[in-house]
């Protein structure tokens, strides 16, 4: 039987446009200059995102989520096209958004405790040294480092390091947290418990915090998504698809699997992406 809380599509639709926009991607094409010329990454990209939303970017290795990621970020300017942050323009990287790579990004010279309070004390100016101190112990409380705190990076584990990075985008408080496979690197496991943490931290501040994540995981995508966006292949890549996950929160990863609108959605997903598969695999033979 279906799930009675999940809301109709237009009805999350509707909540959605409810909320004020935290980002307007408008009309984004990202080229860049290659010995071969000009190389068009992504073209044409609109999108509207809203304060609050979670918002996942899917699509084959190549496709330019990383891309259009960079250029939200402000660390790649587009060739036509702008992106508004809370009313303003992006014309470089800046304190309202939080950038979380695959990698950690982590000062391996640097404590775990000293990784997060050198980017409080450069990103945040008004409040005093005892306030920045207690800022990074309740986020190194809330992802459960206090006794790591005075780890060097090297020290940790994998999903260690990616708590301390998460803790440290958190900390800075910025309106936007962009999150560019954040967890590709980590075991099913550690993954799964990641994603509950991320969701504990977006949660604890009302769920105002407004999350763009470029995942490869279609279920990572519909567990934590309000919105998954799919990208054609580049070059010269565009939208293919917005696909709403109108699952309710907060979700459960063992309940929601056996909803038939998670099934619905992780299968329209697959064959979003799947075609490219499909053909690869008509060619393979398999030895008796
Ligand atoms: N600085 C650059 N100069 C030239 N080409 C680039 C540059 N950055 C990215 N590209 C090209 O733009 C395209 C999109 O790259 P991008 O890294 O955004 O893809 P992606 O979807 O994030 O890939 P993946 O899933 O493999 O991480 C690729 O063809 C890539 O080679």
């Amino acid at each position: 039987m279906a799930n009675t809380n999940i809301l109709s599509e237009d009805k999350v639709k509707e909540n959605i446009l409810l909320r004020p926009v935290s980002i307007d991607i408008k009309n984004i094409t990202v080229s860049f200059p290659t010995p071969k010329g000009e190389y068009i990454a992504v073209k044409d990209i609109n999108l509207d995102i809203r304060k609050g939303e979670i918002i996942s970017l899917i699509g084959h290795s190549g496709c330019g989520k990383s891309t259009l990621m960079s250029t939200i970020s402000g660390m790649v300017k587009p060739s036509n096209g702008e992106v508004i942050v809370n009313g303003k323009k992006v014309t470089g990287a800046g304190p309202d958004r939080g950038i979380v790579f695959q990698n950690y990004s982590l000062l391996p010279w640097l404590t775990v405790y000293q990784n997060i309070y050198e980017a409080v004390d450069s990103c945040i100016q008004n409040i005093s040294t005892d306030e920045k101190h207690l800022t990074v112990e309740k986020h190194l409380e809330m992802v459960n480092l206090t006794p790591h705190k005075d780890k060097l990076p090297k020290q940790l584990s994998g999903g260690m390091k990616q708590r301390v990075a998460i803790a440290r985008a958190f900390a800075i408080n910025p309106s936007v947290l962009l999150l560019d496979e954040p967890f590709g690197a980590l075991d099913a496991l550690t993954k799964g418990t990641m994603h509950v943490e991320l969701l504990k931290l977006w949660n604890l501040d009302n769920r105002n915090k407004t999350i763009i994540m470029v995942t490869h995981d279609i279920e990572e995508a519909i567990f934590l998504s309000d919105r998954i966006v799919v990208l054609n292949n580049g070059p010269a890549a565009t939208i293919k698809e917005i696909e709403i996950v109108d699952l309710p929160r907060p979700r459960n990863k063992k309940d929601i699997v056996n909803l038939p609108e998670y099934k619905t959605i992780r299968e329209r997903l697959l064959n979003l992406l799947v075609d490219k598969f499909s053909i690869e695999d008509e060619g393979v033979k398999f030895e008796e």
